[in-house]
């Protein structure tokens, strides 16, 4: 197989219905299908156009046999179930894929019951969002994400370029690794934190139940750490279980480093806290820049927007018109209405063009 032309997708949610968008603007896919439990999500996939057909059951349906690709991209639990009903009815030669947040409990459950005429291809693309449902479907989901997939031996070498050449036309970065390598970086980068910001979350909730002022007071710094915590229960559920070993031993480390820091402050030392905030923000700033979802932080400045119809895109065009490409952006919902945009570029040149640009336009801003 060349190329991808015909695409299922199982789970049109916030991830599905991404893709489907994607593939629809940036591949020469000619149909998507899509399926999915809750028929409100499968009409506003079809509206918003991330699917061209609807698959309405999963036991006998004859669009599954006309397709090149599978993508599973519900809450991971389901996926064995699913997995099992599709395989019945996909032609040989079939890919199939999916895009869930662990990889080891999976290919444990799959790995014996896959079809051998079939390839399956797990994947995960490192973006996402706390929102969920095709109604937070974003085309541009990808681009520049890490997209991590963790290939079972043998796959034939002609389906997974297949597979690597669609996911790199919407804008991901590919990167191979066994599922073992996965689950213990993603507990730490992503499960360890969502786990955090809902902790954070419980905790000032506590000191919220006997005054009514603290969520008020609530600015950036509780915004900025807790947005994921809002995050879908289900899909955070599937993941904490399916990766609880990985998961549990990040809780230990991040203990360790709590426990530290409280002897530290317990004790008065000044000298030791502020060294260990200096190493800290020596290593954050170390992440690189290009990573999806870090945003850069050595180039980059905040600008305050009006709260106004289109204030977002006066920002964007102005820069545009003027040739500075934005690297990446970020809305920070410090306040109601109004808010913060943070800027990131790719070099000192375009930075300082940009802030003399928005200034020049009487902008508010801070070079960070
Ligand atoms: N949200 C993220 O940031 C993110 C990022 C990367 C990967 N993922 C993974 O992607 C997958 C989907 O996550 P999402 O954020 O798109 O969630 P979502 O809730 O937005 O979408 C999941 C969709 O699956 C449907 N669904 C649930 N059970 C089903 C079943 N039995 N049969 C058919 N459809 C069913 C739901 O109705 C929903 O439309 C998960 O496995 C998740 O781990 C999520
Ligand atoms: O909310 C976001 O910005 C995300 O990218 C979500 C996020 C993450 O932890 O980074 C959440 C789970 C996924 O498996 C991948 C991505």
């Amino acid at each position: 197989m060349n190329r991808i032309d015909r695409i299922a997708i199982i789970g049109v949610g916030l991830l599905g219905a991404s893709l489907g968008l994607a593939c629809k603007r940036f591949t020469s896919v000619t149909e998507i299908v899509g399926y999915d439990q809750n028929k409100d999500h499968l009409k506003e996939a079809l509206e918003i156009g991330a699917i061209d057909g609807i698959i309405d059951n999963l036991e006998n349906n004859s669009l599954l046999g006309e397709v090149d690709l599978v993508v599973l991209a519900t809450p991971i639990s389901v996926i064995p179930d699913i997995l099992n009903k599709i395989q019945k009815q996909v032609r040989p030669g079939t890919i199939i894929t999916d895009v869930g947040s662990t990889k080891g409990w999976l290919m444990e459950k799959i790995n014996n019951q896959l079809r051998s005429d079939i390839t399956y291809i797990p994947g995960h693309p490192m973006t996402g969002s706390e929102v969920s449902g095709p109604g937070g479907a974003d085309a541009y989901l990808f681009e520049n994400a890490v997209y991590v997939l963790t290939p079972l031996e043998p796959t034939p070498e002609d389906r997974q370029q297949a597979l690597v050449e669609l996911l790199e036309e919407i804008g991901a970065k590919l990167l191979f690794m066994s599922p073992a390598e996965h689950d213990r970086i993603v507990a730490a980068v992503s499960h360890l934190p969502h786990v955090m910001a809902c902790t954070l979350v419980e905790a000032v909730g506590q000191a919220a139940r006997d005054d009514d002022h603290v969520f008020s007071l609530a600015a950036g710094g509780f915004k900025d750490t807790t947005r994921i915590a809002a995050g879908s229960p289900r899909m955070w559920t599937d993941i904490c279980l399916s990766n609880s070993e990985e998961i549990l031993e990040m809780i230990r480390t991040f203990k360790g480093e709590l426990a530290e820091f409280e002897r530290v402050l317990a004790a008065n030392k000044g000298e030791e806290l502020f060294n260990r905030f200096k190493q800290t923000q020596a290593l954050r700033q170390e992440i690189p820049e290009k990573k999806r979802g870090l945003i850069a932080s050595t180039y980059e400045l905040v600008v305050t927007i009006p709260d106004q119809p289109k204030a977002i895109g006066k920002v964007t065009s102005l820069l545009g018109e003027a040739g500075i490409n934005i690297s990446d952006i970020e809305l920070l919902q410090v306040r109601e209405s109004g808010g913060t945009l943070r800027l990131a570029f790719a070099d000192g040149e375009a930075l300082k063009l940009a802030e003399d640009l928005l200034r020049e336009a009487g902008y508010k801003l801070k070079v960070k």
